[in-house]
C-alpha cells in the first residue's frame, strides 16, 4: 500500500485534535474530546500518553485507515529546551525532555511522544513543528530584574509563525522583510513582535501579559507572594488559580468569550468591564511590543478564537490602529501548520532539525 498520508496530532488541555493530510489537502479532521473525569485519573499530563494514543489509534481504525498508509506523523511540540523555530525529527533525547517537562507541564508535551510512538509502529519518521519552546529572543528580552528568574520565550509559536507567513504572502512580501506584531487570542494569549521574521520577545501566555479567558496574566508580584505564603492554598491550588481558573473564569465563571458577550448584551455591567479590561490589556501589550520594534511596524495581526469577536477586536483596534493597520485572522490552523512543516522538509525547502544539535 502506498504511503501517502501525514497524521497530525495536537493535544490540548481537554481534547486531542487529529487530522489526516494528503499533500496540502486536509482529508479528515476530528476533535477527540476527553472527559475531565478521565483526565483527572492521571497525576501528570504525560501519564495520559497511553490513553490518548489509544483513542487516536481507535479513531484511525474507525475511519478505515491503516497505519501502513502513512508516511509520517507530526505532533505539536511542547515545553522543550529553548530552541530555534523549524521542523524537528523526534529523537530519543527530545522524548526524554518531553517526558520530564524540562520547562514545565503542558498538554503539547504529549504531541511528540505520541507521534513517535505511533510512527515507530511503522518505522516511519515523527516530527514536531515550531514548538511552544521556540526561542528567538534578543538577549535583552531575557532580563527580568531578578537574575534567578529570567524571562522565558514560551508562546503559541506554531500559529503565530503560520499566520505571519500567510499575512506576508498576502502582502506580497517576504516575512524576513516585515515587522509584525501578532497577537494570538485564545484560551491563553501571546503577543509577539516579529522583527524581520524573528520572534524577538513575547509575554509568556502562562505567566505574564494580558489576562485571558482562563489565565491571570501579569499580577502585582508582592500580593502574589503574600497569597502564596498565606497558608490558605496549596501549590497546586495556586497553580490552578493562575492557569485554568484565572482571567474571565475567575471574574465571570466562564472561559467562553461568546458567553461573556451574551452577558454584556443582556446588560451585565461587570461582564462589560471585565471584557473591556481584557481588550485594554491586550492593546497595552501590543503597544509595548510596538516599542520593542521602535515603532517600525508594518501590521498588527489579531488571530485565535477571540479574533472572531467583533466586540473585542473593535475595542483593541481603536486603541492600537495609530501604530499600524490591524489585520484580522480569526481562529487558528495549527493542524495545517503542522502538515506544512512536514511538507517543507519533504520538498527540501527546509532542512529537518535535530533537537540535541540545536539546543544549548
Ligand atoms: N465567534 C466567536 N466570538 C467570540 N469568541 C470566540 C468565538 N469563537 C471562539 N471564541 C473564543 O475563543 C476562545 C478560544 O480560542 P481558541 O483559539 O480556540 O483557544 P485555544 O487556545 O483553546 O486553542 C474562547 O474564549 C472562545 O469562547
Ligand atoms: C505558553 C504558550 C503556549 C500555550 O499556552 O498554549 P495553549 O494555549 O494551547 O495552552
Amino acid at each position: 500500500m502506498a504511503r501517502e498520508y501525514v497524521l497530525a496530532i495536537n493535544p490540548g488541555s481537554t481534547s486531542t485534535k487529529v487530522a489526516i493530510f494528503k499533500g496540502n489537502e486536509n482529508v479528515l479532521q476530528k476533535n477527540l474530546s476527553h472527559a475531565t473525569e478521565e483526565l483527572d485519573k492521571f497525576e501528570k499530563i504525560t501519564d495520559q500518553f497511553e490513553y490518548r494514543k489509544n483513542i487516536i489509534l481507535d479513531w484511525l481504525n474507525s475511519e478505515g485507515y491503516d497505519l501502513s498508509q502513512f508516511k509520517a506523523v507530526v505532533g505539536r511540540g511542547g515545553l522543550l529546551k529553548p530552541m530555534p523555530s523549524g521542523t524537528y525529527k523526534v529523537t530519543d533525547a527530545m522524548i526524554q525532555d518531553l517526558k520530564i517537562g524540562i520547562q514545565g507541564e503542558h498538554a503539547s508535551n504529549l504531541g511528540g511522544i505520541i507521534a513517535k510512538s505511533i510512527a515507530d509502529i511503522e518505522g516511519i519518521d515523527a516530527f514536531i513543528v515550531d514548538p511552544v519552546a521556540v526561542d528567538e529572543f534578543d538577549d535583552i528580552a531575557r532580563i527580568s530584574g531578578m537574575p534567578e528568574i529570567p524571562r522565558r520565550s514560551l508562546l503559541h509559536a506554531l500559529n503565530v509563525r503560520a499566520v505571519a507567513y500567510n499575512v506576508a504572502k498576502e502582502m506580497d512580501k517576504n516575512i524576513n522583510d516585515l515587522n509584525l506584531i501578532v497577537a494570538h487570542l485564545g484560551g491563553g494569549i501571546s503577543v509577539v513582535p516579529l522583527k524581520k521574521g524573528k520572534m524577538i520577545d513575547t509575554n509568556n501566555a502562562n505567566e505574564m501579559g494580558p489576562f485571558s479567558p482562563e489565565r491571570v496574566g501579569g499580577l502585582p508580584v508582592g500580593d502574589v507572594v503574600k497569597m502564596c505564603f498565606s497558608g490558605k492554598y496549596t501549590f497546586a491550588e495556586i497553580k490552578k488559580k493562575m492557569r485554568g481558573k484565572g482571567g474571565l473564569v475567575a471574574y465571570l465563571g466562564t472561559n467562553d468569550a461568546r458567553e461573556v458577550e451574551k452577558m454584556i448584551k443582556e446588560g451585565n455591567e461587570k461582564a462589560k468591564l471585565i471584557y473591556e479590561a481584557m481588550g485594554y490589556q491586550i492593546a497595552k501589550e501590543i503597544g509595548a511590543m510596538a516599542t520593542v520594534l521602535c515603532g517600525d511596524v508594518d501590521a498588527i495581526v489579531l488571530t485565535g478564537g477571540i479574533a472572531h469577536s467583533k466586540m473585542l477586536t473593535d475595542y483593541v483596534k481603536e486603541m492600537v490602529e495609530f501604530i499600524a493597520p490591524v489585520i484580522l485572522k480569526p481562529g487558528e490552523d495549527e493542524m495545517w501548520a503542522l502538515n506544512q512543516g512536514v511538507l517543507r522538509v519533504f520538498s527540501g525547502e527546509e532542512k529537518v532539525k535535530i533537537y540535541e544539535e540545536e539546543v544549548k
